[in-house]
This record gives C-alpha cells, sequence and structure tokens, in this order.
C-alpha cells in the first residue's frame, strides 16, 4: 500500500466515525438543530475531518464530512466546513496530543457558561474524568483564533478536557474523537447533577488528595486494559 492509499484510508475511517459520533450528540441530547459539531485530527497530517456546516444531523454522512487542512480551508472539494472550524483547527496546531474536538450548547453546562462560573469539583465523576473543576474560557467571537486561543490558553496543561466557553458553550477535546465526545456527554451530566444539588443546599468540596488518587485510577486503571 502507498503512503498516499494509506492516508486516504485514514481519511476515509475517520469520515465514517465523525458522521457517526455526531449521534451520539443527539442521542445524548447534547444538541437542538444544527447547533454543535465534531471534529477529528488526520494523524501525522496537517488535516481534519469536520462536520459542515449548517447541515441537519440527520443528513450528516460520512461522504459530506469536511477535509481541511490545520487552517481552516477545505482541501477535498467539499462543503463549507463548520463555524467552529478555526476553533478546532487552532487547538489541533497547538496541541498536538489532541485528536478530537468537539462543540457542544448542551442546557446546563451552557447555563454555567452564561455566568461565566466553573463547576466545582464536588463529585468523584468530576475528579475521575476531569481533575478538578471545569473551567472557563473567555467570551471570544467566532470565525478567527479567538475561541481556539481561549482553549488552549486555559486547557494546555489543564487535566480538564472540557471548558465553558463563557456566553458560548462548551468545548472539549480529547486524544480521539469519541474521547472528546465522552468529555461533552460527562461534562453536561455534571453540570446538571452540581446544578440541582446547588439548589438544594451546600456544596461540599472533595480534598484535592481524593481528587488526584480519583483522577490517577480512573484515568490508569479503570475499565479493561
Ligand atoms: O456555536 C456555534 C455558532 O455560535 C456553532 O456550534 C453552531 O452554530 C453550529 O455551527 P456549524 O453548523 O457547525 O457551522
Amino acid at each position: 500500500m502507498t503512503a498516499t492509499q494509506d492516508v486516504l484510508g485514514t481519511v476515509d475511517r475517520l469520515r465514517r466515525q465523525v458522521s457517526d459520533l455526531h449521534g451520539e450528540l443527539t442521542r445524548n441530547e447534547l444538541v437542538v438543530w444544527t447547533a454543535g459539531n465534531i471534529s477529528a485530527r488526520v494523524p501525522g497530517r496537517d488535516l481534519m475531518v469536520i462536520k459542515p456546516s449548517g447541515v441537519s444531523y440527520d443528513e450528516l454522512t460520512p461522504e459530506n464530512m469536511v477535509l481541511t487542512d490545520l487552517f481552516g480551508t477545505a482541501v477535498d472539494g467539499g462543503g463549507s466546513p463548520s463555524s467552529d472550524t478555526d476553533a478546532h483547527a487552532y487547538v489541533y496546531r497547538h496541541m498536538p496530543a489532541v485528536h478530537g474536538v468537539v462543540h457542544t450548547h448542551s442546557t446546563y453546562a451552557t447555563a454555567w457558561a452564561a455566568r461565566g462560573e466553573a463547576i466545582p469539583c464536588v463529585l468523584t465523576m468530576m475528579a475521575d474524568e476531569f481533575g478538578g473543576e471545569i473551567p472557563v474560557g473567555p467570551f471570544a467571537l467566532i470565525g478567527d483564533d479567538s475561541i481556539g486561543r481561549g482553549i488552549v490558553d486555559i486547557l494546555d496543561g489543564h487535566r480538564s478536557t472540557a471548558i465553558l466557553m463563557k456566553n458560548h458553550g462548551v468545548f472539549t477535546i480529547g486524544k480521539d474523537a469519541r474521547s472528546a465526545v465522552k468529555s461533552a456527554v460527562l461534562c453536561e451530566e455534571v453540570a446538571r447533577t452540581v446544578h440541582i444539588s446547588r439548589q438544594l443546599g451546600e456544596l461540599l468540596p472533595i480534598p484535592q488528595t481524593d481528587i488526584d488518587h480519583l483522577y490517577q485510577r480512573y484515568q490508569n486503571v479503570y475499565g479493561q486494559k
């Protein structure tokens, strides 16, 4: 197999994966209408596969996923890439370990973003998945590197794989697109639980040593190895 055939095979696989993963956003009720998007980095190449802009979730297919370079320029002659392509691309250019990016406006997490308030680490699930609080990023307009810069400035070197962009919504990162989708699902889950808990009384923080222990176990022991 030639290198070109290898890359084309990888791109086709990522087109199917990214297209299918958008179904997880609707199944978990993280998006409405056409809001939100998912991308995946093409390993070893300055390329990514991302959702086409403004296309209904039930019309997304592997074929209409858009292949772009890491400055957001479509390279496959397909449709227009997502409105948030610049943000995804900036993350990939500046965080080489990230191979998946997700954006949603999920209700409870976006309600925290509307207040510009980080979600405190008061649940073991937060310690497991995020290693502490879910941080807030700056308000940023769409259509240039502003959102991506806000994500990288906070998440680079941070344990959390989710960030609440002020007045906007959720961005998550992962070692692959599926991991980033998982982060988005769990971000909404804990945003809802902590919101409800705070309405009923005082939140009880978890000691940092316990957060660290939970995080190390979940990241290194949990599941099937
Ligand atoms: O956050 C935004 C725009 O504010 C996007 O998630 C949303 O409009 C979806 O845009 P795309 O369909 O991905 O171009």
